[in-house]
């Protein structure tokens, strides 16, 4: 009887326990509402918020993605309970992101691109001016759009032997002045203008080798990898990180701000060019003949 009084208390005390770790794991990860395709969930003990892109199969960033991940940023900026964040991808092992849609480009109106180029614009402004420290845990591929994207965040983890780069020029078109200053402010300018000019794609290994990213690892380690470099980088004063931050990035982006109109009507001008629509499509057939 003794004995099983004491299995008794056991299981009560047992179910009393995981109640109270049940209470506390829901207490301190908090999913945000959010569209399914970027996924945010927010540890309320560190206030890290980490945004999975979540659109297959590529997360190609179409006018809806665009719109999201740029929706989610400005709610996580003006989140006071949020101290820093992650960005990655669904897909991991296989692609980050593959950077802008190009059907978005190809055979559309004026109008159409307009629309697009501004969500573009939209989508810089806020990854880039996000106030708060920010680390990329790049899980896959990180072609064009998506190179920007990590170059947008303030540290880098790689998962090895995936590529990475701004290779526009590859296809045809050229990266706007605002992602080539991305890469500037990584590599140097005489990287930058090898990279560009060339759309040259880095395996994981060559992007740390010329600073593009600041760590390979294997695929299980990205993520905590990025937790632990964010871990510090939020116990620097945040007042100070803050203005040090948008200082560095101030002027591009002031560049940028200042002529908005300007530049939709230059890229829409040169998306039109007969010769630029003919290598989309090319590139376009060919990205989907891969695979036959
Ligand atoms: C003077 C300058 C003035 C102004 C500036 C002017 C112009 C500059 C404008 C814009 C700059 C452009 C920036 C960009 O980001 S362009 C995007 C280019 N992206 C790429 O080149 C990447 C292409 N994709 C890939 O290489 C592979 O898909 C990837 C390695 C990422 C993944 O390979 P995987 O084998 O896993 O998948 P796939 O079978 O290739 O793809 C699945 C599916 O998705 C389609 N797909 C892929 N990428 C895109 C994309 N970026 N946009 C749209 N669709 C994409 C692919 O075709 C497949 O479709 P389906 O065959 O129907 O399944």
């Amino acid at each position: 009887i003794q004995a099983l009084q004491i299995s008794e208390n056991k299981i009560i005390k047992t179910k009393m326990l995981s109640r109270a770790c049940f209470r506390q794991f829901s207490a301190s990860i908090r999913r945000m509402s959010s569209t399914n395709i970027v996924e945010t969930n927010i540890d309320s003990g560190t206030g890290f918020a980490t945004v999975t892109l979540s659109q297959p199969p590529v997360n190609s960033l179409d006018k809806n993605l665009l719109t999201a991940i740029t929706d989610r940023f400005k709610k996580l900026s003006d989140d006071s309970s949020v101290t820093g964040a992650i960005l990655t991808s669904k897909f991991d092992g296989k692609v980050f992101s593959a950077g802008l849609n190009i059907v978005d480009m190809f055979q559309k109106s004026d109008d159409h691109l307009g629309e697009f180029w501004g969500m573009v614009q939209e989508w810089y402004l806020t990854i880039q001016g996000f106030p708060k420290p920010l680390v990329s845990a790049i899980n896959g591929h990180a072609p064009t759009g998506g190179c920007a994207m990590a170059l947008m965040s303030d540290y880098r983890v790689m998962v090895e032997g995936k590529t990475i780069g701004l290779n526009e020029t590859l296809l045809g078109i050229v990266a706007p002045f605002f992602f080539a200053d991305l890469m500037i402010a990584a590599v140097g300018r005489r990287h930058a203008e090898f990279a560009l000019n060339n759309g040259y794609l880095y395996t994981s290994d060559e992007a740390l080798k010329i600073g593009l990213v600041d760590e390979v690892v294997n695929l299980d380690q990205v993520v905590p990898t990025a937790l632990k470099i964010l871990t510090k980088m939020t116990k620097t004063p945040q007042p100070a990180y803050q203005v040090c931050k948008n200082f560095l990035r101030k002027e591009t982006m002031d560049t940028l701000r200042n002529d908005r109109a300007g530049d939709i009507a230059h890229f829409v001008g040169f998306v039109q060019q007969p010769n630029v629509q003919k290598a989309i499509g090319g590139y376009l057939q060919a990205l989907k003949q891969r695979k036959k």
